[in-house]
């Protein structure tokens, strides 16, 4: 990476105004899953271990630039208080002279959390105005938040512009695991992409298409390319607009010779629900008042064989609604496969496939699971991440 490392820097005495991505599940009043939180320890320590007056700032949820009381970051701040084993102050802001007075008390390797960024309509309007404001609160800024960093934000981007930068611990990590993924591959190299997102993923098929030699298809997106093939879906989730493009992709990846895999057998509902009745038919034999909402068990077979004979895997999106125990099963075998894959490297992005994931215990047998879902989309349609450019060359 040609950009400014933390490690680049001298931190000792200074005030470092630290983005992190503490956009985390949180119910009642507290952190359900803090892997967020986990991953931005390592630069948040190495900041406070230097001396450094460490001061963090995040967004959680989408406020729309409104105080929202339920979006305080405040449980963050004490779980990261249990995590460091030390007291993390919490400020009711996110800038000016109460928050100022705060930081002027700080002793070096004290660490201050600001309120929710998004609180503030200038945030992700990146007003100029607001950029300031959190500049003046430091001496340097280190980005550290992978998954917002596909946001030209003032936390993100408009800070930059203000101070000295520089990249934190978990961004270069994941800039450098996916950039490695992308630009020198181990092979056979092999993409998974399932989910919902249709729209959002599109892009990033066509762009895989160029690097890939396998490229499995499930989830809620399967049924568009299952259409295009010249199935009926029946209540499947489907894209009527994007039937030519999944045709077109399966065009290119056989004038590319890429492996195009899609589902062969599914399981079908008569109903989104964990109790509606369900079967496994062929893929040619969807009934027209039926969805689908897993995949079968003959394609577990083959999606688990090519992730047995791949290098390495990029999984992004769910197989089937694995929310739903009665449809779980195509998420766990594609999620067991990469567990029992110890010659494969594998990498996770998204939310949703992070989250099955964790569900099935199987995280920590994963090579690297991406702190950022449209952050690791967008880096693999080879699109400029602006919290990333904004930050000083080295
Ligand atoms: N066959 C399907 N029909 C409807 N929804 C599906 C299907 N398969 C997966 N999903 C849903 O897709 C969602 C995840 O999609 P998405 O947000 O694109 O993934 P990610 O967050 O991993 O990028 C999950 O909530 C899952 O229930
Ligand atoms: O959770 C996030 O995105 P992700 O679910 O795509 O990983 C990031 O914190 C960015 O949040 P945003 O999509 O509200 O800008």
């Amino acid at each position: 990476m040609n950009k400014k490392s933390v490690k680049d820097i001298d931190v000792k005495g200074k005030r470092v105004f630290c983005r992190v991505d503490f956009n985390v599940p949180m119910k009642d009043g507290n952190v359900t899953d803090d892997t967020r939180v986990r991953a931005a320890l390592p630069t948040i320590q190495y900041l406070a271990d230097q001396g450094a007056k460490v001061i963090l700032a995040s967004h959680l949820g989408r406020p729309k630039g409104q105080v929202n009381e339920e979006l305080r970051l405040t449980p963050v701040a004490k779980r990261l208080s249990e995590l460091m084993g030390k007291d993390v102050k919490k400020a009711d802001e996110a800038y000016g002279d109460a928050v100022q007075s705060q930081i002027a008390e700080m002793n070096e390797g004290d660490v201050l959390l600001l309120e929710n960024v998004r609180f503030y309509p200038g945030e992700e309007k990146n007003d100029p105005e607001l950029a300031k404001e959190f500049a003046a609160l430091a001496d340097v800024y280190v980005n550290d938040a992978f998954g917002a960093a596909h946001r030209a934000h003032a936390s993100t981007e408009g800070i930059a512009q203000h101070l000295p930068s520089a990249a934190g611990l978990l961004m270069e990590k994941e800039l450098q695991v996916l950039g490695k993924a992308l630009s020198n591959p181990d092979r056979p190299f092999t993409a998974i992409i399932g989910g919902a997102k249709v729209k959002d993923k599109i892009g990033v098929i066509d762009n895989l298409l160029e690097k890939v030699d396998n490229l499995i298809i499930g989830g809620g997106l399967a049924y568009t390319f299952v259409k295009a093939q010249g199935h009926e879906v029946g209540k499947s989730l489907l894209e009527e607009d994007k039937i030519d493009l999944a045709k077109s992709f399966m065009e290119k990846a056989k004038e590319k010779g890429v492996k195009f895999y899609m589902p062969v057998d599914v399981v079908v509902a008569d109903d989104f629900s964990e109790d509606a009745n369900k079967k496994t038919v062929a893929i040619n034999e969807i009934p027209s008042d039926w969805e689908a909402l897993d995949i079968g068990p003959k394609t577990r077979e083959v999606y688990t064989d090519v992730i047995k004979n791949s290098k390495l895997v990029i999984w992004n999106g769910p197989m089937g609604v694995f929310e739903l125990d009665a449809f779980a099963n195509g998420t766990k075998a594609v999620a067991q496969a990469l567990a029992d894959a110890k010659d494969t490297y594998s990498v996770i992005g998204g939310g949703d496939s992070a989250a099955a994931v964790e569900k099935f215990n199987l995280a920590d047998q994963m090579s690297h699971i991406s702190t950022g879902g449209g952050a690791s989309l967008e880096f693999m349609e080879g699109k400029t991440l602006p919290g990333v450019a904004a930050l000083d060359d080295k």
